[in-house]
C-alpha cells in the first residue's frame, strides 16, 4: 500500500490540503448541479402525473416517454451519487480549437508552440472525469463521462506517449468528502503553469494505492485506475471478435465487465439487444455482478453463470473429470441426436427415471406430458428395474365406415420416412400425422373411386378431417409421436443399455456407464445443461399461440405498453424480465473462455449468432483437457468474423513473490509460455508447511494465522473432493474466510490463501496441473502451501511440484 512517506513535510502537507481543497470545492459544484438535476427529473415526472390520463394518443405517449426518460435518469442519477468524481486531467493547447459533444477539446495533440522553448508551458484544459458526464448550464462539462472519447487520455496517456497529458490526478472521495488525491506527471520535464501558479504534485501512485487494498467477497470496479494496455481492450471498436489473452490477475475480467459498460455508452441502441456476459461459475458471478451497477448501466447486461444459461434448469453439481470430457465434447453431439430421434421410440405413460428432480427437472413433471417407463436403479450396471411401457404398436381408426389398422411394420416405416433429414423432432410431428393419414387413404382404397382430381381431392380433404378429428387418432398420436422435452430425453439417457444403443461406436463402455450413472444424480452439471441446450435445438419447440398480457385499455391507445413497466417494476425486475425474455444477444463477452468446452460453446454460438464478440482467457488456466477441440468448436461459434488479438501483460493481483511460485506450475503445465510481470511486491514470501497433527487442524490454524495477517479474506483451496469436510474444517473462523474446491477458485482472489496439497490438485484431472496453476494465483498479499504426504515435500515443507 503507498503509505505516506513519514518524512513527508509539513510544506508537502499543506500542498496536499490545498490541492484536496481545489478538488472539494469542484465536488460541491459537481453536487449542487447534480440536485438541481435530480430535482428537474422529479419535477418531470411529477408534472407529468399530474396531466393525468387526458389527452389525445399523441400527448399521452410524449408523456410516457417522457416519464420513462426522466425515470431512467432520475435512477442513474440516484446510482451514482456515491464516490461520482475519481479523475482530472490538465492538458496543454490541443491543435486545433474543435471541441466535441461533451464540451471538451477533441485534439489528442497539442498545438505547436503549446510548449515553449525554455519547457514551460500553460494548462489550456483541464477534465474532470467521472461515472456519468455532467454538464454546467451553459453547457460547459464539469465532469466527463469515463466512457466518453474526452476521457480516454486520462487512461491512455503514458510518459512515453503523453499527448495533451500534462498531469494525471486520482481523485479518492467518500460521498460528498474529496478524502485525497495522487498525482502521476506525464511529462515531468515541464514546467506547467494553471492560472499562474505552477503545477502542483501530490502522491506517489494511485494504482499502487488500489492494488494494495484489502479484498472483500465483491470485485470493486477499476476505472480510477484503468492501465494503457487495458484501456485499448475497454475501448476497441466493437465489430466482430475482440479475442483478448492474458495470464492470471491481468485484468481480463475487470476489463469485459467495463467492456460492456463502454459498449452500452458508445451504441445504447445498437446494443439494447442486450449484452450476455458468461462466467464459469456462480460463485465468479456473485463476485463480479455489482461492479455493473456502479459503472452506471440499468439492465441491458446479464451476467450469467455457464450453468445457468438455460430457463428453469441449474447446474448445482459436478462431473469427475472423464464424465466430463464425455458429455462436453463434440463426441456428445452425435449421441444427442441419436438420443432425441430414440426416445420417440420410447412412448409415453412410464416413470421417469430414479434420481431426476421429482420437481422442476423432468419434463414429466414440468409439462405433463411425457415420463419414459423404466428406471435404471441405482447399480453401477444400469440394468433396467422395468420394461418400458414403449409406444403403441398398432393404429385403429374408423374412415367411411370402414375399419382401417396400420401395424408395427407400416408404423415403423412411417416413422422412418417421417424422421429423414435433419429438421428437429418436436417439428415433424404434423409431417408424421400426414404420413399416417396417406398410409390409411391408401389402404382405405377410396383413393379409386373418382377420376376426377377435384372429387377425389375433397374426398381426401373430408377423409383426413374425419380421421384425424377421431378421438383414437389424436390418442394414437400423442402416444406414438409425443412432444419430446430436453429434459425428457436426458432423463431417457440414464439408462446405461439405451444410451449404450444410441451411443455405439461414439463413447466407450466406460463413457456409457459413467454417463449414464451421472444422469440419475438429482440436479444437473454445467455439462448437462449444455447437453439440454442442444436437446432443445435438436428437438425444436412447436409454434404455440401467443399469450396475451393483460394490458390497461389506456396503454393500448397510446401503444406504449413497452413504456409501462418502468413505472411498475424497479429497474433490477426490469432487467431480470428483459433477460429472460432474451434468447440472443448483441454483444456476448464470454470470461474464463479456456474453460468453455466444445458443447458449451454451440452454445454460447446459439444466443449470439448475430452477436459481436469479445473473449477474454488464459489458455494456461484451462481445465478441459482436450484444448484443439475446444478451438475448433470456438471457431464455429464465432464464425467467420474477424478477429482482433490482444494480450494483457501485467499481472496486478499477485505480488512478484507469490507469481514467481506459481510461474514454477506454469512451466510445468505449459513449458515455454511467459507469465505475466507483477506490478508490486510485498516482501512477503509464500508460507510452506507440512501437516503437523492431522490435515484439518493444519489447515484450521494456517487459516487462522492468515485471517490475523490480513484485513480481508483468506480462501482455502482445496482438491475438489475435499471441498464439503474443507468447509467442516474452518467452522467457526468466521465469514472472512472461505473454502472452495480448487474448479470453484476460477476468477476470484483473496487476500491471502492457503492451498492445501497440490499433488491432489494437480492429480485430479488430466489438467490438473493448469488447475493448480489457477489455485496458487489467487492471493493478492499472502499464500500459504500445505503438503500432505502425497506432496513429496522437502525439509523446509516446498513440495516436489514447487521445487526449482
Ligand atoms: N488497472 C487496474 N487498477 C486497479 N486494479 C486492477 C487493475 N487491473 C486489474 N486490477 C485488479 O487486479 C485483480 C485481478 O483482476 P481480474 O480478476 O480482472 O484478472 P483476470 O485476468 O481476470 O485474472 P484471472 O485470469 O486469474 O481470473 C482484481 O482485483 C482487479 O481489480
Amino acid at each position: 500500500m503507498a503509505a505516506q512517506a513519514p518524512q513527508e513535510t509539513a510544506l508537502e502537507d499543506s500542498s496536499r490540503d490545498r490541492e484536496i481543497g481545489v478538488e472539494q470545492e469542484h465536488l460541491d459544484r459537481v453536487y449542487q448541479r447534480l440536485e438541481e438535476k435530480i430535482h428537474e427529473a422529479e419535477f418531470l415526472m411529477n408534472d407529468a402525473a399530474k396531466r393525468g390520463q387526458v389527452g389525445t394518443p399523441g400527448a399521452l405517449a410524449e408523456r410516457d416517454a417522457q416519464v420513462f426518460r426522466a425515470g431512467v435518469h432520475l435512477n442513474r442519477l440516484n446510482n451514482e451519487f456515491e464516490d461520482f468524481l475519481f479523475g482530472r486531467i490538465d492538458l496543454l493547447l490541443g491543435k486545433d480549437g474543435k471541441k466535441g459533444p461533451d464540451g471538451a477539446y477533441t485534439a489528442v495533440e497539442p498545438a505547436e508552440g503549446a510548449v515553449r522553448e525554455d519547457n514551460t508551458a500553460d494548462i489550456a484544459e483541464t477534465l474532470h472525469i467521472g461515472r456519468i458526464g455532467v454538464l454546467d448550464q451553459d453547457y460547459a462539462p464539469l465532469v466527463i463521462d469515463w466512457r466518453a472519447p474526452a476521457a480516454a487520455p486520462f487512461y491512455r496517456s503514458t510518459p512515453v506517449d503523453p499527448g495533451r497529458v500534462v498531469r494525471r490526478r486520482v481523485i479518492r472521495s467518500k460521498g460528498r468528502r474529496v478524502l485525497g488525491v495522487e498525482d502521476d506527471l506525464m511529462r515531468p520535464e515541464l514546467k506547467a503553469f494553471l492560472g499562474g501558479d505552477e503545477l502542483a504534485v501530490i502522491g506517489d501512485g494511485a494504482l499502487m494505492a488500489a492494488l494494495g487494498q484489502a479484498r472483500s467477497h465483491t470485485m470493486r470496479d477499476i476505472v480510477a485506475s484503468i492501465q494503457a494496455e487495458q484501456d485499448l481492450v475497454i475501448r476497441a471498436p466493437a465489430a466482430s471478435v475482440t479475442y483478448v489473452e492474458g495470464g492470471p490477475g491481468t485484468g481480463k475480467t475487470a476489463v469485459a465487465l467495463h467492456r460492456a459498460a463502454y459498449l452500452l455508452y458508445q451504441d445504447r441502441r445498437r446494443y439494447s439487444g442486450g449484452i450476455l456476459i458468461v462466467s464459469p461459475t456462480p460463485l465468479l458471478v456473485a463476485y463480479t455482478e455489482g461492479v455493473l451497477p456502479s459503472l452506471g448501466e440499468e439492465g441491458q447486461v446479464a451476467i450469467r453463470a455457464i450453468g445457468s444459461l438455460v430457463d428453469g434448469a441449474e447446474a448445482t453439481l459436478y462431473d469427475a473429470p472423464s464424465t466430463a470430457r464425455a458429455k462436453g465434447s463434440y463426441r456428445m453431439l452425435k449421441v444427442l441426436r441419436k438420443a432425441a430421434r430414440g426416445a420417440l421410440e420410447l412412448g409415453p405413460g412410464g416413470r421417469a427415471p430414479q434420481g431426476r428432480p421429482a420437481s422442476g427437472g423432468t419434463a414429466a413433471n414440468r409439462t405433463g406430458q411425457l415420463a419414459f417407463g423404466d428406471d435404471p436403479g441405482d447399480d453401477d450396471t444400469g440394468t433396467p428395474a422395468r420394461t418400458p411401457a414403449g409406444p403403441p404398436t398398432r393404429l385403429r381408426v374408423v374412415a367411411f365406415g370402414r375399419r382401417l389398422e396400420l401395424e408395427a411394420a407400416e408404423l415403423e416405416r412411417v416413422r422412418r420416412t417421417a424422421l429423414g433429414g435433419t429438421a428437429p423432432v418436436n417439428l415433424l410431428r404434423p409431417r408424421a400425422r400426414k404420413l399416417l393419414l396417406d398410409a390409411l387413404w391408401t389402404q382405405s382404397g377410396a383413393g379409386t373411386r373418382h377420376s376426377d382430381p377435384e372429387l377425389a381431392a375433397e374426398l381426401r380433404s373430408s377423409f383426413d378431417e374425419d380421421v384425424s378429428t377421431e378421438d383414437s387418432f389424436i390418442a394414437f398420436l400423442d402416444a406414438w409421436w409425443p412432444e419430446l422435452t430436453p429434459q425428457a430425453v436426458l432423463a431417457a439417457m440414464a439408462d446405461e443399455r439405451r444410451l449404450g444403443r444410441w451411443a455405439r461406436r461414439i463413447l466407450n463402455p466406460g463413457e456409457v456407464r459413467k454417463v449414464a450413472r451421472s444422469l440419475r444424480r438429482d440436479g444437473y452439471s454445467v455439462h448437462d445443461i449444455a447437453m439440454l441446450d442442444e436437446l432443445q435445438a435438436i428437438l425444436g419447440t412447436p409454434a404455440r399461440p401467443r399469450k396475451k398480457r393483460d394490458l390497461d385499455p389506456l396503454d393500448q391507445l397510446t401503444g406504449l405498453e413497452e413504456l409501462m413497466p418502468v413505472r411498475e417494476e424497479s429497474q433490477r425486475e426490469r432487467a431480470e424480465r428483459l433477460a429472460a425474455e432474451r434468447t440472443e444477444y448483441a454483444h456476448v463477452i464470454v470470461d474464463e473462455a479456456q474453460d468453455v468446452t466444445p458443447m458449451q460453446w454451440r452454445m454460447l454460438g446459439r444466443r449470439g449468432r448475430h452477436a459481436t464478440w469479445t473473449v477474454v482467457g488464459d489458455p494456461a488456466q484451462s481445465s478441459w483437457s482436450d484444448v484443439d477441440e475446444a478451438a475448433e468448436a470456438r471457431d464455429e461459434a464465432l464464425g467467420t468474423r474477424p478477429r482482433r488479438r490482444f494480450q494483457l501483460t501485467v499481472n496486478y493481483r499477485n505480488p512478484a513473490e507469490i507469481a514467481q511460485l506459481a510461474a514454477k506450475v506454469l512451466a510445468l503445465a505449459m513449458p515455454g509460455s511467459t507469465s505475466p510481470s507483477a506490478v508490486r511486491s510485498t516482501g512477503v514470501e509464500p508460507r510452506f508447511t507440512v501437516v503437523r497433527d492431522s490435515l484439518a487442524q493444519t489447515v484450521r490454524e494456517e487459516a487462522a494465522r492468515l485471517l490475523d495477517r490480513v484485513d480481508g479474506t483468506v480462501g482455502v483451496v482445496v482438491a475438489m473432493q475435499r471441498r464439503e469436510e474443507a468447509a467442516k474444517w474452518l467452522a467457526g473462523l468466521g465469514d472472512r474466510v472461505v473454502a472452495l474446491g480448487s474448479l470453484e477458485a476460477k476468477g476470484l482472489e483473496y487476500d491471502a490463501t492457503v492451498v492445501v496439497s497440490p499433488a491432489e490438485i494437480a492429480d485430479e484431472s488430466p489438467a490438473g496441473l493448469r488447475v493448480l496453476y489457477v489455485a496458487l494465483t489467487r492471493a493478492t498479499q499472502q499464500l500459504t502451501v500445505v503438503s500432505g504426504d502425497r506432496d513429496e515435500p522437502d525439509d523446509c515443507g516446498v513440495p516436489d511440484l514447487l521445487r526449482d
